[in-house]
């Protein structure tokens, strides 16, 4: 197996903009803030309630188009979504238990077999710098199926989708049935929006080749959680004064990303970040970078590679990062999200359409691949760049 170990199935550098697009996407972007000429402005996002949401007759094409179109950022967040809090309270709350178990006990859940994309990952994955990222810790699990496939061959040869979760179970029992449970919702909640896209995206198509993304979703036995955790500022940040302090830039590989609203904590207290330039940051097409804000009550989803390649770039895929909080209040102030990454299938055949400007000399001249082949095809160019 390759010694490098980014976790690249879910999440790919950035690099920008392979051709740049015609349009403005900050034409329709509403600033809140631009304190200082250093500062980036801070956006909202653009907001869907969940009753809007879950309406099939409703027609959300001017929001999906205002978030996630040519013109928006790429992000947009769901509100008022039954049960949601508690979930995302229980199971964030538990990322710095298992940040802190004892080393013996960490290495235990640790899976070198699937590049560490299942269980726990803590320094091997590389910042942009080429360092290996010890800034955070991550735990990846699929919240939908432990074991996807029990097939050799397939394990093998998709390690980081086809293998299976690895649980704390006596070190931290609870983790499972928190991560399942927020990870399903956010499932269940991104299948609505991805109804929506779908609706939005047939709109400007002449033909619509692949199903459309609900229907890729809904058969994926790909989908990816990751709890994130990121040790307290004062040891760890050198990336100096860096805009991707904490995470560096890039765009999430798969199709659509569900995102918690982080939470603050020191001393094992909760708090609000001391820092209100720390967060996270999206980059809009025309290069104009934004700070994003949305609620706590609220999941942010934002749009990966994928969806932009197969909706021709109708739905715009996010590069963003994450900038570490600074100054004298930033110490020891640590900071836990989750991210579920909706991706299709690893059989699933993808129908590339003729033209496309991310990755285009990995597909094949009739343009038809799996998503397990694009991935690994992925995983090829970025390892042979040695990032
Ligand atoms: O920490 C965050 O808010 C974002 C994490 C992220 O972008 C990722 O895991 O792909
Ligand atoms: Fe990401």
């Amino acid at each position: 197996m390759n010694s490098v170990s980014q976790s690249l199935c879910q999440r790919l550098p950035y690099r920008w903009p392979p051709s740049p697009p015609s349009v403005s996407r900050v034409a329709s972007i509403q600033i809140m803030s631009s304190s200082s000429g250093l500062q980036p402005p801070t956006v909202r996002t653009v907001s869907i309630s969940y009753d809007q949401l879950k309406d099939k007759s409703a027609d959300l094409s001017p929001k999906i188009e205002e978030g996630f179109g040519p013109s928006g950022l790429g992000i947009l967040s769901i509100s008022n979504v039954p049960g949601y809090i508690s979930l995302r309270q229980n199971l964030l709350r538990l990322a710095p238990r298992l940040a802190n178990l004892s080393e013996d006990v960490r290495k235990e859940l640790e899976d070198p077999a699937s590049r560490y994309n299942f269980g726990w990952s803590h320094g091997k994955e590389k910042l942009g710098s080429g360092k290996p990222d010890t800034l955070k810790g991550s735990f990846y699990a699929n919240p939908i199926i432990d074991t996807p496939t029990r097939e050799p061959s397939l394990i093998q040869r998709y390690p980081s989708y086809c293998g299976s979760n690895i649980w704390p179970h006596a070190t931290l029992p609870d983790l499972e049935t928190a991560f399942k449970a927020l990870g399903k919702l956010i499932l269940d909640v991104g299948m609505l929006l991805a109804y929506h896209c779908d609706r939005y995206a047939l709109k400007g198509m002449k033909v619509f080749e692949n199903e459309g993304l609900e229907r890729i979703l809904h058969r994926s036995r790909c989908h990816k959680g990751r709890l994130l955790y990121y040790f307290p500022a004062e040891h760890n940040i050198h990336e100096g004064d860096s805009m991707s302090s904490w995470c560096g830039w890039h765009t999430d590989h798969g199709s659509l990303t569900g995102l918690t609203c982080a939470l603050f904590m020191r001393d094992s207290a909760e708090i609000s970040c001391p820092d209100d330039a720390a967060g996270l940051y999206v980059k809009s097409r025309t290069g104009q970078i934004v700070k994003v804000v949305y609620g706590e009550e609220e999941i942010a989803y934002q749009i990966g590679e994928t969806t932009e390649v197969l909706s021709r770039g109708q739905l715009c895929a996010t590069p963003h990062c994450v900038r570490a909080p600074k100054g004298d209040e930033a110490t020891g102030v640590e900071r836990s999200t989750f991210a579920l990454f909706m991706q299709p299938d690893w059989d699933e055949k993808l129908k590339f359409p003729p033209v496309v400007h991310i990755h285009q000399e990995l597909i094949p001249s009739n343009g038809s691949l799996t998503f397990g082949e694009y991935t690994e095809k992925l995983l090829d160019k970025y390892y042979h760049l040695k990032m």
